[in-house]
């Protein structure tokens, strides 16, 4: 596997990390250089001492050691921008990446997956792989490429006391990788007990109301508190599971020292060697030893980014996107179904089946079915939140499929029943139907919403902040806002999923006046809820079971006297269409 694919790194980052690696060589064997140049002052001193020679000119000395230095600084410098400064704009790149990507990714993705787990990766694993990008990678390889080279010398220089002072590598790096078998499962059980505690609190945090309103603080304060137990736990066995073995290693490399020190006294006392070149040995012998010291800490971050970050950071650049045209000019707006068969998971029943109908421009189709029939379903299907299994959704003839969900998502006004509002003005929520309007725009489909009245009585009025998903709002409010949201935008495609839960009568018919406002001659489908709504619909879909089982004109299924007449009896003249 490449560097790239084994780290999730873009083009320009694994670059960038060969160039660290690079500077982080130029710097060891610099280094080494002057191990080098120290040797040989060393040796004439000791020449000078012994054998009675002149004591050597210090002048080139000096001038080696400024240049030496001056080097030795330019190769930390270039070490430094590629290790820290360039893999940092990698990292940055990195988390554009991710965000790009999920731009790119169907919505359905955003179902199946747990959001906590996609914040962990948006955050804690690009921060692990950031972390591993500037002081892990380019260190780690260039280290022990470095260390080839060194070791290539010395066993050209002396082979035997090489392998004297080498072998201790190779086997500490065994005896770590192959520890990992024992410490990547830890790792990863760290990984996903402190996923399951993010995503604790998450929920906790989500439906403090709901926990507050059943008892249940003391339950879920106790869960969250296994938890953390767990997770402390499991903490503290990898740290263990990986500190051993990397302590341990460092103790094998040590043991070089002590062989070198050994095979060269034994050299030495048979004049194989002279004094110097055992003492040259052993000054190289502790430098090779030192970076890896430093290296072998970061392998423990190493192995965390190859066994749990980069794998998880790649399953979301794997994951299928959702493509097609990004042009897309129809010349009407009838939303066909032909023959729709759709389940949520691969080899999951079908929760709507051979599903035919047609909405049509300047028409109200109103969808109609017990809960769970597949109502909402269908409208994400329209929408191309999701792609059917097999049959197609037609606009204007083209199959959805083949369409940039971004772009046809521009031809459509999507209402709702779990209304999302951001923390923002009531204008800016109301903006974020169509970025460019003017304030003039925002105002007219505000009025159009029936949110004008309300609004007014707020403190700064359209410049009140609404809170978190607009809790300062009422329900019946924050339905207004988002349909005047959608009359803001425009679009020629409207979705509608009533509510009525939440309103009081005034507000209700405020709301009805708002969608009469937003539907006028558009392609609508409505999931109804009022009975007003279906019995004014042009069309009436009525679904059973992810089937339609019957369809056409209110009065024509009531005359037909089916399951739609006998709803229709059943609610006798509730006001509320709920099935
Ligand atoms: N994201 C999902 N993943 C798996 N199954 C789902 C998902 N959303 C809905 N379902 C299932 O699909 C079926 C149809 O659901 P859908 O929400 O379309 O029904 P509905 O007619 O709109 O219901 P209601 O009137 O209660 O809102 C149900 O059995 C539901 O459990």
């Amino acid at each position: 596997m490449s560097m790239k694919e084994k780290y999730a790194l873009t083009d320009e980052g694994a670059k960038n990390v060969r160039l660290g690696a690079f500077w982080t060589v130029v710097v060891n064997i610099v280094a080494m250089f002057g191990v080098g140049f120290f040797f040989i002052l060393m040796d004439q001193l000791v020449r000078a001492l012994t054998q009675g020679e002149p004591l050597p000119d210090m002048l080139p000395y000096a001038i080696g050691l400024v240049v030496f230095a001056i080097v030795l600084w330019t190769a930390h410098w270039f070490q430094y921008d590629y290790t820290y400064g360039k893999t940092y704009r990698e990292s940055g790149k990195q988390r554009i990446g991710l965000a790009e990507r999920l731009r790119e990714l169907p919505l359905s993705f955003f179902g199946k997956r747990d959001l906590a787990d996609l914040t962990e990766t948006i955050m804690t694993d690009a921060t692990t792989m950031e972390h591993v990008y500037s002081h892990v990678l380019p260190y780690l390889y260039g280290t022990c490429i470095s260390t080839g080279i060194v070791a290539a010398c010395l066993l050209v220089f002396n082979w035997q006391l090489a392998l004297a002072a080498l072998w201790s590598v190779p086997v500490a790096f065994a005896t770590l990788f192959w520890s990992r078998r024992f410490s990547a499962p830890l790792m990863r059980k760290t990984r996903s007990h402190a996923l399951d505690m993010t995503e604790n609190t998450q929920e906790m945090l989500e439906c403090v109301r709901e926990i507050r309103a059943t008892n249940q603080v003391d339950a879920y304060l106790g869960q969250a508190d296994s938890l953390i137990d767990r997770h402390e736990k499991s903490l503290f066995k990898s740290e263990v599971g990986m500190g051993i073995p990397v302590q341990f290693t460092q103790v094998i490399m040590r043991f070089g020292i002590a062989t070198t020190i050994l095979a060269g006294s034994l050299m030495l006392a048979d004049g194989s060697i002279g004094f110097m070149v055992m003492f040259g040995f052993l000054l190289v012998v502790s430098r090779i030893y030192a970076p890896f010291d430093q290296s072998m800490l970061m392998l423990a971050e190493l192995f965390m980014a190859t066994e749990v970050a980069a794998p998880r950071m790649k399953a979301l650049y794997d994951e299928p996107v959702a493509t097609g045209s990004k042009t897309f000019k129809p010349c009407g707006y009838d939303v066909t179904f032909e023959d729709v068969t759709f389940s949520y998971g691969d080899g999951d029943e079908p929760v709507v089946s051979n599903v035919s109908f047609v909405a049509s421009e300047g028409e109200v189709t109103a969808l109609v079915g017990p809960s769970g029939s597949g109502k909402s379903t269908l409208t994400k299907l329209a929408a191309r939140f999701w792609d059917a299994d097999s049959g197609r959704v037609l606009v204007d003839g083209v199959d959805v499929t083949t369409i940039d969900p971004e772009t046809l998502l521009k031809d459509y006004s999507v209402v709702f029943q779990d209304v999302l509002l951001f923390d923002d003005t009531v204008m800016g929520n109301i903006r974020l139907g169509r970025r460019d309007a003017t304030d003039e725009e925002v105002l007219a489909a505000a009025k159009a919403a029936m949110c004008d009245d309300f609004v007014r009585k707020l403190p700064q009025g359209y410049d009140t902040m609404i809170g978190e998903n607009g809790s300062k709002l009422s329900g019946g409010e924050r339905q207004r806002i988002s349909i005047a949201r959608a009359l803001l935008k425009g679009s020629p495609i409207v979705l509608l999923d009533e509510a009525t839960a939440s309103l009081d009568v005034e507000n209700e018919s405020q709301v009805q006046q708002a969608l009469s406002n937003l539907l006028a001659g558009k392609t609508v489908i409505v999931i109804a809820h009022r009975m007003r709504t279906v019995m004014s619909a042009d069309k009436i879909v009525v679904l059973d079971e992810g089937r339609v089982v019957e369809e056409g004109s209110p009065d024509n299924l009531l005359a037909e006297n089916g399951l739609f007449a006998r709803m229709v009896n059943l609610q006798g003249q509730s006001s509320a269409w709920t099935l």
